[in-house]
């Protein structure tokens, strides 16, 4: 398994979000999870990034396996295409950024300074990056929004080829990425009942 998750509860700011997530990733495999807005996706996620702790549960991955790329691009703005894909190739131990501007069309935008490109453009290269870490878990949210079809396709291509080489993946999407082999995981079972009352974000699940 490259991700294990058992009895996971999440919080969020002051509220308990989720309660009693189960679910295992292999080699290979892709999970989609689903549920209405707010029902605890990006929780989710953030959560097995390891940028809140959980509230009880564990979190079974290989130290340093995950990559995770959130709604916001987290690009470095003043720098360029090629110079933020070098840099993450630093960070993360420096893969050949090649194979991830190939992936998502970006040779006609190395020089261009990240902070001077449309939504879709930036969130290519947010994308790209994920091919630079070399991570095998990618936990993904949302992560087609602003792209066009044909980046898209360019998008569920890199995931395919992630899983064919033993990697795995976790996204919330609403949108169909045409993955046959992906499993899909609806967490509107484990929305935790004991939202605050006075949480000014919480949106009962009924
Ligand atoms: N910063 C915050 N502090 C407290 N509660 C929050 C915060 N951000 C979100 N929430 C609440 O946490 C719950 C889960 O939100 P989350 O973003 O995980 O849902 P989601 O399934 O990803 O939704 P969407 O499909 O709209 O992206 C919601 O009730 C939301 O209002």
């Amino acid at each position: 398994m490259n991700l294990r998750v058992t009895d996971l509860a999440c919080a969020r700011g002051p509220a308990q979000i989720l309660a009693g997530v189960s679910f295992a990733v292999a080699p290979g495999q892709a999970l989609i999870l689903r549920g209405p807005n707010g029902a605890g996706k990006t929780t989710l996620l953030r959560t097995l990034a390891g940028l809140t702790p959980p509230l009880a549960g564990t979190i079974e991955a290989d130290p340093d396996a995950i990559a995770y790329a959130a709604h916001a691009d987290g690009l470095k703005s003043q720098l360029t295409v090629m110079e933020n894909l070098l840099f993450w190739a630093g960070v993360f131990g420096t893969r050949d950024p090649a194979p991830a501007i190939a992936a998502f069309h970006l040779t006609p935008l190395l020089d261009r300074r990240a902070g001077e490109m449309s939504a879709g453009q930036k969130r290519r290269l947010s994308l790209a990056r994920l091919l630079v870490t070399g991570r095998p878990v990618w936990c993904l949210d949302e992560p087609t929004v602003s792209l066009d079809a044909e980046n898209v396709a360019r998008f569920a291509a890199a995931v395919t080829t992630h899983l064919a080489a033993g990697g795995s993946a976790v996204i919330a999407t609403h949108i169909d990425l045409g993955l046959p082999d992906a499993t899909t995981l609806d967490i509107t079972p484990f929305v935790a009942k004991r939202i605050r009352t006075d949480d000014p974000f919480a949106e009962r699940m009924g």
